[in-house]
């Protein structure tokens, strides 16, 4: 196909009952792929550790207080979102129940961390949609995480 001539489903809208003419590109691609899905955790969890009140529940301190915790954390919780954001298969960490089972996390909490981690969407100047995609990810997981008595 010469460079000039749209692909057949541009014109047709392919096989996308929408009619949609454009391919749609997963949420992993559209947040930057490994690269930008690292870069940002790299921020994160740099600003979750420094956070007061997520390090006020101690079971959380006793992990985030801990500075060489932070790399593998960063490794963890990136395989964890390239995953969620329908990037390839790579988180072979722990399930989010048991992840967080001994950490007594209340709704607060939980309000704590998506507060920093929508700040952070924010600080790196993330799109709108996919900004208000990732956040209905992380929101979907509430039930999972809060278990505090
Ligand atoms: C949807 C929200 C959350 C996601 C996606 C998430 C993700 C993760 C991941 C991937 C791990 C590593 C699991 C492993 O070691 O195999 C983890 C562990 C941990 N998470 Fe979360 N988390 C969430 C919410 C929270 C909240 C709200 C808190 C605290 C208020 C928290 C605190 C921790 C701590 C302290 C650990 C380490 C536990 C340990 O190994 O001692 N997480 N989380």
């Amino acid at each position: 196909m010469n460079p000039i001539t749209p692909p057949i489903h541009h014109i047709t809208g392919g096989d996308d009952p929408r009619g949609n003419s454009m391919p749609e590109q997963s949420l992993y691609e559209r947040l930057g792929g490994v690269y930008g899905i690292a870069g940002a955790v790299d921020v994160l969890v740099d600003r979750l550790f420094a956070n007061a009140a997520v390090n006020a529940n101690e079971a959380v301190h006793a992990h985030h207080g801990v500075p060489a915790n932070a790399p593998g954390y960063k490794f963890l919780v990136t395989a964890w979102s390239i995953e969620a954001a329908g990037g390839p298969k790579c988180y072979f960490g722990q399930d989010m129940i048991k992840a967080h089972d001994e950490l007594a996390i209340d709704e607060h909490g939980f309000d704590a961390v998506k507060t920093e981690i929508a700040a952070t969407l924010s600080f790196l100047d993330v799109p709108a949609a996919e900004h208000d995609e990732f956040m209905a990810i992380i929101e979907s997981y509430r039930p999972q995480v809060v278990q505090a008595a």
